[in-house]
């Protein structure tokens, strides 16, 4: 589904890796891990095609994503290590906007999955009121309300509690039955999650 081939990636003096290469089957997890600096957010964001790379490739089905781009984010959903909520809006507001955004807006207000999320009660109150995990909750509601194939979710963990966090691995266990594939970056081992987990593990350059 998604292959990266020698990529390269230099920020300010330091490379920070020399030729990565991955390939992301259908049905797969991917855990890019690594210590803090070592460019894990770098290639998730090289690979979700908002970051260049200094050399290498990124395939999605065998194509360039520089030349199906359209193509590559209406398949895509990446999700940064900041939430990626607007603060002023409610939690229901948010949810729409992201449904309206995908081209598929919501025609009723969507309860059941406020109730999933563990929101009910707390849906008329702008997020920027709300704790980090509630606010980390609104942001994972896209893999809810989205039909994108590949997820590219740069800390998706954060700030989760323990019903958070199982939810989230039931959630991508319904994805990789489907055929869907996860990339992801934690800080956490994913021994609880109920699918094998590949990992690609960046070192910290100095150079
Ligand atoms: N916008 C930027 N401009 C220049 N350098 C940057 C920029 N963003 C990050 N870097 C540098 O790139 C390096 C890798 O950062 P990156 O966020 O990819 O690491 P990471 O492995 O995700 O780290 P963490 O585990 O702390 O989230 C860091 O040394 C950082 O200083």
């Amino acid at each position: 589904m998604l292959e990266a081939n020698g990529v390269v990636s230099v920020r300010g003096e330091r490379t920070l890796f020399n030729g990565l290469n991955l390939a992301v089957e259908p049905g797969q997890l991917w855990q890019v891990q690594g210590p803090n600096g070592a460019g894990k957010s770098s290639f998730l964001r090289i690979l979700a095609g908002l970051l260049p790379a200094q050399a290498g490739q990124v395939h999605f089905r065998g194509q360039s994503i520089a030349d199906v781009s359209s193509q590559y984010h209406s398949e895509l959903l990446f999700i940064g290590h900041k939430a990626g909520i607007k603060p002023e809006l409610t939690a229901i507001e948010n949810l729409e906007f992201y449904a309206a955004i995908q081209g598929h807006p919501l025609t009723a207000p969507p309860y059941e999955l406020l109730e999933q999320l563990g929101l009910v009660g707390l849906e008329d109150i702008p997020a920027q009121r709300l704790s980090a995990g509630q606010q980390r909750r609104i942001a994972l509601a896209r893999l809810w309300l989205n039909s994108a194939s590949l997820w590219i979710l740069d800390e998706p963990f954060t700030s989760l509690d323990v019903s958070g966090i199982d939810l989230l691995h039931q959630r991508f266990q319904q994805h990789l039955a489907s055929g869907g594939a996860v990339i992801l970056t934690s800080h956490q081992a994913l021994n609880d999650l109920p699918v094998q987990v590949h990992t690609l593990a960046l070192e910290y350059q100095f150079e």
